[in-house]
């Protein structure tokens, strides 16, 4: 591992499931603090790829560095950077979301101090403070989401990685979510999402990527993306459509 890795290097990668091809040669480099969003119509491939990258799958072929760190090398180091929050979360109902903050924490071998510093801020970041004691069973899926958050957010990642993290929450609560990502990316942290709502790629996101049937289509600010397209003043949305129509040019 080095400083200049990148924060992530995907190289040639593929995944089959059986005959079907999900991912289809990907190469894809993302440096340390870029907030990167994935985006792509339904069974792109988006999910699949993430998977890959925290070793929740294991790639056809290719190669995923995560901060110079080779993931089916070393994946135990790739995952000590790495935290992941699926699309459906699982809590543990029958904790609070304290304990299931301090369950987190032990897994990562945190000390109790230090997790217990981190858990009460992030719990007081995400509104949840006064619920700390409440068990997870009775929690709206917004309160259950932000819990998962602070779960994967408890070993203070490198690279956080989020499938869909704003998908059924109500405004406020994705404003609370979004607010601590921008926060965090601030602080340095390398973000990934994947989102079907343009609005927050747009708004969020530095750099984005956007795959189609398993290959990366095109890739870059918005700004560049527009460029690219020659689409002055385009949304993101009516970039995203014409790419993935095929009425814009891939580049
Ligand atoms: N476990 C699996 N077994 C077989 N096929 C799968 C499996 N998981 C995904 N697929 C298929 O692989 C392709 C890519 O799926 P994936 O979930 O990665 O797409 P996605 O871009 O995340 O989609 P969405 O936006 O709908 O979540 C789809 O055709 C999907 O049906």
């Amino acid at each position: 591992m080095t400083t200049t890795s990148p924060a992530l290097e995907i190289r040639g990668l593929r995944k089959s499931y059986g005959e079907k091809e999900a991912v289809k040669g990907i190469d894809l480099t993302i440096q340390p603090g870029e907030f990167y969003g994935l985006l792509g119509p339904n069974g792109a491939g988006k999910t699949t790829t993430l998977k890959m990258v925290v070793g929740l799958l294991t790639p056809t072929s290719g190669n995923i560095s995560v901060f110079g760190v080779d993931n089916q090398r070393d994946p135990v180091a790739a995952k000590r950077q790495t935290a992941w929050l699926p699309d459906e979360p699982m809590l543990y109902d029958k904790l609070t979301p304290l304990e299931y903050l301090e369950f987190v924490a032990g897994l990562w071998g945190i000390d109790a101090r230090t997790a217990a510093s981190r858990a009460d801020e992030l719990l007081t970041r995400l509104e949840l403070h006064e619920h700390r004691n409440e068990r997870c069973e009775g929690f709206s899926r917004g309160m259950k989401q932000k819990a998962a958050l602070a779960g994967a957010l408890i070993h203070d990642p490198r690279l956080l990685i989020l499938d869909e993290p704003l998908t059924g929450l109500d405004a406020a609560i994705a404003r609370q979510v979004k607010d601590l990502l921008a926060e965090r990316a601030r602080a340095g942290c390398t973000i990934i999402l994947t989102t079907h709502i343009m609005e927050v790629a747009e708004r969020l996101v530095d750099r984005i990527g956007i795959i189609q049937h398993g290959q990366l289509l095109a890739e870059g600010t918005l700004a560049e993306l527009r460029q690219k397209h020659g689409r002055d003043g385009a949304s993101l949305e009516e970039l995203f459509l014409d790419l993935v129509s095929g009425k814009a040019v891939a580049a």
